[in-house]
């Protein structure tokens, strides 16, 4: 479980447009941080950054030490769109996972070995889907198939785990299930994990440490006690919304401020369950 360093990360798409601005932290090894910000912010340049599927206009990233280029096999990544092969099996997609380690002909012809096949059944039991294992993608729900996804990404044997909006077309109840897992996922593995998330007040629940992103810059950087209503504001509003956001804050104790994304979720079924 390695660290990841961004030191003056700059990333400028096409001729302007400048999704990271000199963006610098360190993540310690097996740290469980959680990306916020309005859309556009930056948060799956970032990730996009780590996973080396886009390279940085400026400034260097480093895991465990080494500068990265190109793609990792090291990074485990989720999608917010899981992108399984709904004709087959939790255990088949899963076992996809193993395409870096094993190369794209001997995947297509199923040569699996004995190891991928342990690892992709240990990963199923890891996320709780081991009795469904044969089951097909097609007829699991959309948080068992984001559970799948986590088994997919884990079965690469990742030091590092990305996961980009993982819970965004979840209700409240799937999301904080799947985050559950992917959570109890980055524990037992000891990975260092990373995930953008637009669900604020499920976010505050699952974080070891949360970066504040607007406009390509990291404003905040703390635990949740630090992620205050002021802070909230600063991300989402820039400051702006001021006593407004307190006013309208749906929860009335949740410190998300109203209009942020996952706001009214406490309000309409995040039970916490
Ligand atoms: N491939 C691309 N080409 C050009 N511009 C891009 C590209 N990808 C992202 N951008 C721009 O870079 C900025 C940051 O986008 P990014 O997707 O990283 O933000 P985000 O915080 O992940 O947003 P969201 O929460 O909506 O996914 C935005 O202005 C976006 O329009």
């Amino acid at each position: 479980m390695p660290t990841i360093e961004f030191e003056n990360v700059t990333k400028v798409y096409g001729e302007d447009t400048v999704a990271l601005d000199d963006v610098s932290f360190t993540i310690s090894e097996g740290e469980f941080v959680i990306l916020l910000g309005p859309s556009g912010a930056g948060k799956s340049t970032m990730l996009r950054v780590l996973n080396g599927l886009t390279d940085p206009t400026e400034g260097t990233v480093r895991i465990g030490g080494a500068e990265i280029s190109g793609n990792r096999s090291e990074v485990g990544m989720v999608f917010q769109e899981h992108y399984l092969i709904e004709s087959k099996s939790a255990f088949g997609n899963a076992l996809t996972g193993a395409l870096s380690r094993n190369g794209l002909l001997r995947s297509l012809l199923g040569l699996h070995s004995d190891h991928d096949k342990t690892t992709a059944l240990e990963s199923l039991q890891t996320v709780g889907l081991l009795d469904e294992a044969g089951q097909r993608a097609e007829s699991m729900s959309g948080g068992q198939k984001q559970r799948v996804g986590i088994a997919r990404a884990l079965v690469q044997e990742p030091e590092i785990l990305l996961a980009d909006e993982p819970v965004a077309s979840l209700d409240p109840k799937a999301a904080r299930e799947v985050m559950r897992y992917l959570k109890k996922a980055a524990t037992e593995q000891d990975l260092t994990t990373v995930t953008s998330l637009h669900q604020v007040n499920i976010a505050r629940e699952f974080g070891d440490r949360f970066l504040g992103i607007r406009d390509g810059e990291v404003i905040f950087d703390g635990d949740a006690d630090d992620l205050t209503m002021e802070e909230m504001d600063r991300i989402y509003y820039g400051g702006e919304a001021g006593d407004e956001s307190l006013k309208n804050d749906p929860t009335g104790t949740d410190s998300v401020p109203s209009g942020a994304p996952g706001a009214n979720a406490a309000a309409d079924g995040g039970d916490g369950t």
